[in-house]
């Protein structure tokens, strides 16, 4: 089998794969291995931690297209994930640059018309960093919509919800807690209808992830499609896909406007069968406590 990919590398492991500067992402390509993919496209970035994340892109037999993952997202989502709190150089190959749909997902990074983006020509030569305001001009950004001081993407949020009664048991008893955190860190500053989504593999090993919203509303990532993320990055995949998934939990507000319950089913039953998936509400702790 494969060595997994490594989807995060620390400064020091970055180094040792001859990563000592960002125009060197590239280098790490080849050590990607990206099973969910017929045409593979993997995105590397430089966090402000020094660290480099992976993105690879996604997608599921049997969903319309507009629920593939693009390798950008992956990645974005994978800083998200792992609290890294800046995105400032991506990669991406084969040798091209983010498509539309990812410049405009990007924005929800504070001062995203800075990341740098690096541009090669056909031959894999003449390698240059752009700014993603070059990119995409004439944006349309999170403050067209909210308020400085609102956390943007990759910023710290809480969002103070506990779980709604009454307490049915679930055979996963992890995935609860699990669910409950990551809806209290989704990104939902649009709808605000925030949602997670907690994984539990036949090993037992339980992955967790959140909504994600864009300004422009299409670009966001669902809250299955962030689990799937943290899915990929921490098991590589799993030998047998998705399919070693076996519970999943979604939480998320009870009669929310923008509700994810039915999609999220969906997606669970096309790509894990056997998974068992249940939905858990939850409301926003009163003020004062
Ligand atoms: O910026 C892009 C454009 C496309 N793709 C993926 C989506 C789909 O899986 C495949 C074909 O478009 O490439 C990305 O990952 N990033
Ligand atoms: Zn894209």
């Amino acid at each position: 089998m494969a060595q997994p990919t490594n989807f995060i590398l620390t400064p020091n492991e970055a180094k040792s794969a001859g990563v000592s500067d960002p125009i060197h992402l590239p280098l790490l390509i080849p050590l990607v291995r990206s099973p969910f993919s017929t045409l593979k496209v993997i995105a590397l970035g430089l966090g402000s931690s020094g660290r480099v994340f992976v993105g690879v892109n996604v997608e599921f037999p049997g969903l319309p297209l507009h629920h593939s993952i693009h390798a950008e997202q992956f990645l974005v989502a994978n800083l998200a994930l792992n609290s890294e709190p800046k995105l400032n150089y991506i990669a991406v190959s084969p040798p091209s640059a983010p498509c539309g749909h990812c410049r405009q997902f990007l924005q929800e990074i504070r001062e995203a018309p800075e990341i740098k983006i690096l541009l090669t020509d056909q031959n894999g030569d003449n390698e240059s960093f752009v700014s993603l305001e070059s990119l995409l001009p004439e944006r349309l950004g999170p403050e067209s919509l909210l308020p400085e001081n609102v956390p943007r993407l990759l910023e710290p949020c809480y969002n103070g919800l506990i779980l709604a009664g009454p307490d049915v048991p679930y055979r996963y008893p992890d995935l609860k807690p699990a669910g409950l955190a990551a809806v209290n860190r989704s990104y939902a500053p649009y709808s605000k209808c925030p949602s997670g989504v907690a994984l539990v593999d036949r090993q037992g090993s339980v992955y967790r992830g959140w909504y994600m919203e864009s300004v422009a509303y299409n670009p966001s990532l669902g809250p299955v499609q962030a689990a799937l993320v943290d899915y990929m990055v921490r098991c590589g995949g799993g030998d047998g896909g998705f399919k070693e998934i076996v519970g999943a939990v979604l939480v998320e507000k009870k009669d929310a406007e923008v509700r994810q319950e039915q999609t999220a089913r969906m997606i669970m039953e096309t790509i894990a069968p056997n998974c068992d998936f249940k939905v858990f509400h939850c409301y926003e702790m009163p003020k004062g406590n």
